[in-house]
C-alpha cells in the first residue's frame, strides 16, 4: 500500500516513459564515475581557523591537483596558485598593490586561464550536471563555455581567449577569480565526517558550527564534548556547570555570552561574593586585564564546585554508573582525600559553600545560578540551531561505504571481549551498547526539559562514564588535577581497546560484529592525540584501524608535535594528511609555503573505486530499479 502510493509519486515527476528512461541511462553512467572524495577529520575542539584553512586548501588535495595538472611549473608559481585558491581576496589586493595596471591585466589573464584548468582537472570525475550545481549562478554560463570548449582547437583557443579578455574588460576578473577559486574549494571534498569533539577548549565553535552547517554533504560521530553540549541542551545541569568550567579554564566564557547571548550575571555577582582570587585557577589562555583575571578565577572555583555537586547528585541516584570512587565532596571538610587507601592533602581547596551535613546539595544561590545559565543555554536560539544539527546530522557511530567510524572506543575486556555495561538489569555491549546510547541521547534531546531524568544522566555518562563508549577512559580525574599535586593521582586509565586496538585481530573482531567485512573494511577512529612526535603511528590495528584526531586544538600541540592527522578517501583508496599547526594567513603568505599538509598513501594499489561500490550507490541502484518497475508496470499502455 505504501510501496504504490511511493511509486504514484514517483511516476508524477516525470512527463513520459522517455524521461524515465533517460533517468535510468544517467544514474547508471553517474554509478560508472569514480567515487567522490571523502574527508575525515576529528577533534576540532573550536578552532575555526585551523579547520577553515584546512577546508580552503582541500586538506591539500587542491596543491597535489596542481602539481599533477602542472608537473613543470615554477614551485612559486604553483604556490601562489594554491595560495589564490585557498585565499583568492587576500591574494588579489596583494597583487592590485604589488603590480601596475597593464601587468595586472596579464596577471588576471594567466591565473584564469590557471584556475579553469585546475577546475577541468577537478570537475573531469564529476557528471556536468553536478560540476553545474556547484558553480555560482553568474558565472555558470561563462564557467561552463570555458570549461567544455569544444571544436577545432585553434577556433577553441581563440574563443576561450576572447571570453576571458571581455570578463576582464568588464571589470570582472575578481570577481570570477573568486568564484572559480570558491568551486575549486567545494569541487575537491564531496563528503565531510566530523568523527567527533567540535566543541570545548578552543573559542570558535560557533563558527565552526556555522561552517559546518553551511557544508554541501557532512556526517557526524558525536564525540564526549559534543554530548556534553547536547546534553546540557536536554536539560543536564551537570553538563551545563562542566561546559562554562572548561570555558572558564580557556579563557572563552565570554565569547559564549556573546556568541550566544548567554546571561552570566547571577554567576559573576555569586562568585565575587563567595570565592577569592587565586591565580592557580586563571584562564590557562587568552588576554585579560587583572581584574578580569581575578574574576574569572572566582568564576572558575565557584563553577567547580557547582561541578561537583552536582555530578555527586547523579552518583548517588544512578547506582549502575558505579561511580562511588570519585564521591569526594564527603571527605573534604577534613583536608584530606583518600584514594586507593592513600591519604593525599588538598591544596587551593575552596569549598566553604560544602554543607559538611550535605556535601553536594547546591545553595540557594548556586541552584539559581546553575538554573539561570541552563535555561539561557537551553533557550539561545543559536544554541538551539546548532544542537538540532549535531542531532540530526549526528549519531554514536557511522558505517559509510563499508567503514566503520565512531569517536572513542568499542568498550573490551583485557580479553578482547566486548565489555558490558549493565543498566536496570540489562546487559549492553558492542553495537547494542551504542545504540542504547543513542537511542537514550535522541530522547533526552526530544523531550527537552528543564529538569534532569535518566536520560540525561545517561548523557552525563557517556561525557565520563568508564564504559562510555565516548570516552573510554577509567575516570576522569578532574577533582584530582585541581586539588592533588601528586600527579599519579592525575593518571586516567584507557579502556583495554586502546592497547588491543594495535592488532589484527581486534579489528577483525569489531568490523565482524558489525557486519563489515573485515578484509576490505577501516575503522576510523578518533579521540586520543597521536603523539606522531614520538613516533606514534595513526595506523593501527594490522593496517585497519586509522586514528585520526585532527590536532587542531592548540593546547595540545605540544603532546602531539604537529597539528595533527586527517584523512582522505578517493577512488583510490585512503590518504592520511599530517597537518602542521596553522599560524594565520599573513604567516603562510610571507612564508609562500607550499602547504601545511603532506600526504601517505596507504593502499594505492587497489583498483579504483567507483560510485557503484558506495553508499551512494547503492541507493541509486535502489532509484534505478524502482524507475524500472515504473517502466514495466507504465498504466498508460505506450
Ligand atoms: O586538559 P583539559 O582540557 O583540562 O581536559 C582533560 C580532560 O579532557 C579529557 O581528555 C577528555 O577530553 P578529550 O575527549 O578531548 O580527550 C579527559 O580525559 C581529561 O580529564
Ligand atoms: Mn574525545
Amino acid at each position: 500500500m505504501y510501496k504504490e502510493k511511493y511509486f504514484d509519486e514517483l511516476r508524477k515527476e516525470f512527463n513520459d516513459e522517455d524521461e524515465i528512461v533517460t533517468e535510468i541511462v544517467n544514474l547508471e553512467a553517474i554509478l560508472n564515475l569514480p567515487k567522490g572524495t571523502e574527508y575525515f577529520v576529528s577533534d576540532i575542539h573550536g578552532e575555526y581557523d585551523g579547520l577553515n584553512h584546512i577546508l580552503k586548501t582541500g586538506a591539500g588535495i587542491i596543491s597535489e591537483k596542481i602539481n599533477l595538472r602542472f608537473p613543470d611549473m615554477d614551485t612559486n608559481d604553483k604556490n601562489e596558485l594554491n595560495f589564490i585558491i585557498a585565499y583568492p581576496k587576500y591574494a588579489l589586493e596583494k597583487m592590485q598593490l604589488k603590480l601596475q595596471d597593464d601587468e595586472l591585466i596579464t596577471w588576471y589573464f594567466t591565473m584564469i586561464s590557471r584556475l579553469i584548468e585546475v577546475m577541468q582537472y577537478c570537475a573531469s570525475k564529476y557528471s556536468r550536471s553536478k560540476v553545474r550545481k556547484s558553480l555560482p549562478k553568474k558565472y555558470a554560463y561563462i564557467i561552463e563555455e570555458l570549461l567544455y570548449v569544444e571544436g577545432n582547437p585553434k577556433n577553441k583557443q581563440k574563443y576561450y581567449e576572447q571570453i576571458i579578455s571581455k570578463v576582464i574588460e568588464l571589470n570582472r576578473a575578481q570577481d570570477l577569480i573568486q568564484s572559480l577559486a570558491r568551486t575549486i574549494q567545494k569541487l575537491v571534498i564531496d563528503h565531510i565526517h566530523i568523527v567527533g569533539d567540535v566543541f570545548d577548549r578552543g573559542r570558535k565553535s560557533n563558527e565552526v558550527l556555522e561552517l559546518l552547517e553551511n557544508t554541501h554533504s557532512l556526517d557526524f560521530q558525536w564525540g564526549n564534548h559534543d554530548v556534553l553540549w547536547l546534553g546540557g541542551f536536554a536539560g543536564s545541569q551537570a553538563c551545563i556547570a562542566t561546559l562554562f568550567r572548561i570555558a572558564t579554564r580557556y579563557g572563552y566564557i565570554f565569547d559564549l555570552e556573546r556568541q550566544y547571548g548567554i546571561n552570566l550575571r547571577s554567576l559573576f555577582t555569586f562568585a565575587d561574593q563567595h570565592y577569592d582570587a587565586d591565580p592557580y585557577f586563571y584562564p590557562k589562555t587568552g588576554n585579560f586585564t587583572q581584574k578580569d583575571l581575578d574574576l574569572l578565577s572566582k568564576v572558575h572555583q565557584a563553577l567547580i564546585v557547582i561541578q561537583f555537586k552536582l555530578e555527586s547528585q547523579i552518583i548517588k541516584r544512578q547506582p549502575d554508573f558505579d561511580m562511588d570512587d570519585r564521591l569526594f565532596l564527603d571527605q573534604v571538610q577534613t583536608g584530606k582525600v583518600q584514594i586507593n587507601g592513600k591519604s593525599y592533602p588538598l591544596e587551593h581547596a575552596a569549598f566553604q559553600t560544602v554543607d559538611p551535613e550535605h556535601p553536594d546539595q547546591l545553595t540557594g544561590e548556586e541552584q539559581s545560578v546553575i538554573q539561570s545559565l541552563s535555561y539561557s543555554f537551553r533557550h539561545s536560539p543559536k544554541i538551539k540551531v546548532h544542537m538540532n544539527f549535531v542531532l540530526k546530522k549526528g549519531s554514536m557511530y557511522l558505517i559509510y561505504n563499508n567503514n566503520l567510524l565512531y569517536h572513542g572506543c568499542v568498550p573490551l575486556t583485557e580479553d578482547g571481549d566486548f565489555d558490558s555495561f549493565k543498566y536496570q538489569n540489562k546487559s549492553y555491549e558492542g553495537k547494542d551498547l551504542l545504540n542504547f546510547f543513542e537511542k537514550h541521547i535522541r530522547a533526552a534531546v526530544n523531550k527537552r526539559g528543564s529538569s534532569e531524568n535518566n536520560d540525561t544522566d545517561l548523557m552525563w555518562y557517556c561525557w565520563i562514564g568508564k564504559k562510555s563508549p565516548l570516552f573510554g577512559r577509567t575516570a576522569m580525574t578532574t577533582f584530582e588535577r585541581y586539588f592533588i599535586s601528586d600527579k599519579e593521582t592525575h593518571k586516567e586509565g584507557d579502556n583495554p581497546y586502546f592497547k588491543l586496538r594495535d592488532r589484527l585481530s581486534t579489528a577483525y573482531y569489531i568490523l565482524n560484529k558489525f557486519g563489515l567485512d573485515e578484509h576490505t573494511s577501516y575503522i576510523i577512529n578518533g579521540h586520543t592525540p597521536v603523539k606522531a612526535g614520538k613516533g606514534e603511528s595513526p595506523i593501527k590495528g594490522g593496517g585497519q584501524i586509522i586514528v585520526i584526531d585532527g590536532g587542531l586544538s592548540k593546547a595540545y600541540q605540544k603532546a602531539t608535535g604537529i597539528a595533527g592527522y586527517t584523512l582522505i578517501n578517493n577512488s583510490y583508496g585512503f590518504q592520511i594528511v599530517t597537518h602542521m599547526p596553522f599560524k594565520g594567513i599573513d604567516d603562510l603568505y610571507e612564508s609562500k609555503a607550499q602547504s601545511t599538509s603532506l600526504k601517505r598513501i596507504i593502499d594505492r594499489d587497489l583498483p579504483r573505486r567507483n560510485i557503484a561500490d558506495t553508499t551512494i550507490g547503492t541507493e541509486l541502484k535502489g532509484q534505478i530499479d524502482d524507475l524500472k518497475y515504473l517502466l514495466e508496470t507504465d498504466e498508460s499502455g505506450d
